[in-house]
């Protein structure tokens, strides 16, 4: 099945589907301009029979909506703003033209509300706003479409074949926006494709929405292509949950904003802690598996750190442009300092044993070592070795679930609220296969195969580290 055509075309012939070009707002200006919409996985690829009926907002008693209320696939994101004029476009995704279709109600939906039966999952690590998003999906379902049938299935993947699911409605849900965590429990591995879809079919769920970070998504991608291939009436909607802010394509993940906030906090003391010593470090230990960041923006909104350490910058150590040399200075300078490190940074020159090379967690991501404690104790052995006779203190704040098991910020709760109606709206009309979230701050749809391999990581190339590099004045540790 075609899913996600990126060739350029012609706008006016890509976007006549017949499915949703409600209005009659075919934007006959741009008929000449040449875009490359990506099409979005419908249901009714592989089931062309399905009815359509009016989008029940349209009788709404508290909506009169207006022409301009209901989208349709000709209104699209554009995937870049920011453009090289000079027309060196390195890849297809660096394309000015490469859109992706809005996020928001259709007037012909593809499901009856009264016969959807609608399964929400959280999987992975925590992250805040989780119970927002839930909530929002439950709310939104029941209030914007009068679906009553709506189920959350505990504790990750494993819970579309292990367990009940327990049935939600807005009254159960009204306060979970303002709580940590998931209500609905989250966990890593479990993830059987068999027993998850036969579990969807069986429990005759035909709406599932899929809460979780870059391991769910890649389920996820298996999970819509198990449904297609067995030709089920059932819509799959991912909504990218991650702390690390790791995931590519959306702007931002939701609670990121809410854990680089928390972690305010422990750079605070540690900067406290380092003043008020002679020879002062203070060194923060935050979230960041593979990506930093958490530590990055933390570094960039404090203005304590003196240097901030992350995985996709490599730093040593010992001599010239090194670490030591580094702090050397700063003690001298101002008689402390404070350093953020991600926890996936330096993890290649942390000594470790072949067990533990090889450990695993359920979902079968690396164990990291604690870079955090090991610095802790190179430090103080450089200093034994080289200022033996002056006093040091390393002070070693660890915040790790401090920053993430919290509730969401108003920003990030606003975020999960669109976030959970822009994946009601897809769903209802008809997509599957896809992911909601902000692309250059407006709400859209992309195809779930196309996030589960989009990694966002830092790019040390581009501006915003250098703006670190310019708050910190830290080395860089042999980059060009
Ligand atoms: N490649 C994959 N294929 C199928 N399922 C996966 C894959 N990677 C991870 N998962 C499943 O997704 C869920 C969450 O993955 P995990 O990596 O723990 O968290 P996150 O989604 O937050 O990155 C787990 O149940 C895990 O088994
Ligand atoms: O101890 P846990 O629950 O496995 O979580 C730790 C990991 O979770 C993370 O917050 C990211 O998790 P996800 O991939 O689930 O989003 C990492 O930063 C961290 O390594
Ligand atoms: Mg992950």
């Amino acid at each position: 099945m075609e899913v996600a055509s990126t060739e350029t075309a012609n706008l006016n012939t890509a976007v006549d589907d017949g499915r949703a070009e409600e209005g009659g707002r075919r934007p006959q200006h741009l008929d000449r301009l040449s875009f490359s919409p990506v099409q979005l996985p419908h249901l009714a690829d592989y089931l062309p029979n399905l009815q359509t009926i009016t989008n029940p907002l349209e009788n709404s008693q508290f909506y009169h909506p207006s022409d301009e209320f209901y989208l349709s696939s000709s209104d699209v994101i554009l995937r870049q703003t920011v453009l090289d004029l000079s027309g060196n476009f390195h890849s297809p995704s660096t394309s000015p033209h490469l859109s992706y279709p809005r996020a928001g109600p259709r007037k012909l939906i593809f499901f009856d509300p009264s016969h959807v039966r609608a399964a929400i999952v959280t999987c992975g690590g925590l992250c805040p706003g989780m119970n927002t998003v839930i909530r929002e999906l439950v709310v939104g379902l029941w209030e914007l479409y009068g679906v009553r049938e709506i189920y959350g299935v505990k504790a990750g993947y494993r819970g579309f074949y292990s367990g009940e699911p327990v049935r939600l409605n807005p009254k159960l849900v009204h306060n979970w926006h303002k709580m940590g965590g998931t209500v609905l429990e989250t966990s890593r591995g479990g993830f059987d494709l068999d027993k998850i879809v036969n579990g969807i079919q069986d429990r005759g769920f035909n709406q599932v929405y899929i809460i979780g970070g870059d391991g769910t998504m890649r389920g996820a991608v298996t999970i819509f292509n198990e449904i297609c291939h067995r030709k089920l009436n059932v819509a799959v909607a991912g909504i990218p949950k991650t702390v690390d802010n790791d995931i590519g394509i959306i702007d931002k993940s939701f609670g990121f904003q809410t854990a680089v906030e928390m972690a305010q906090q422990p750079i605070n003391a540690a900067h406290v802690e380092a003043e008020s010593a002679v020879n002062g470090i203070g060194l923060v230990k935050l979230m960041g598996r593979s990506t930093g960041h958490i530590a990055l923006h933390a570094t960039l909104s404090s203005r304590d750190v003196d240097c901030c350490l992350i995985p996709e910058n490599e730093f040593y150590l010992e001599g010239k442009g090194g670490l030591f040399e580094f702090l050397d200075a700063r003690l001298k300078e101002n008689g402390h300092a404070v350093l953020v490190v991600a926890e996936g940074a330096g993890q290649d020159m942390i000594p470790r044993t072949d067990a533990q090379k090889e450990e695993r967690d359920e979902s079968g991501n690396p164990v990291f070592l604690d870079v955090g404690g090991w610095l802790k104790s190179e430090l103080k052995k450089w200093w034994a070795r080289d200022h033996p006779d002056e006093l040091f203190t390393v002070k070693y704040i660890d915040p790790t679930y401090m920053i993430r098991a919290v509730p969401a910020n108003a920003t990030d709760n606003l975020y999960c609220t669109l976030l959970a109606h822009s994946a009601i709206h897809g769903v209802m009309a008809g997509y599957t296969g896809f992911v909601c979230g902000p692309i250059n701050g407006n709400y859209a749809y992309i195809p779930v195969k196309e996030v589960a391999l989009a990694k966002n990581e830092v790019n040390t190339r581009d501006h915003k580290w250098a703006w670190v590099r310019s708050v910190t004045n830290q080395p860089d540790f042999g980059r060009s």
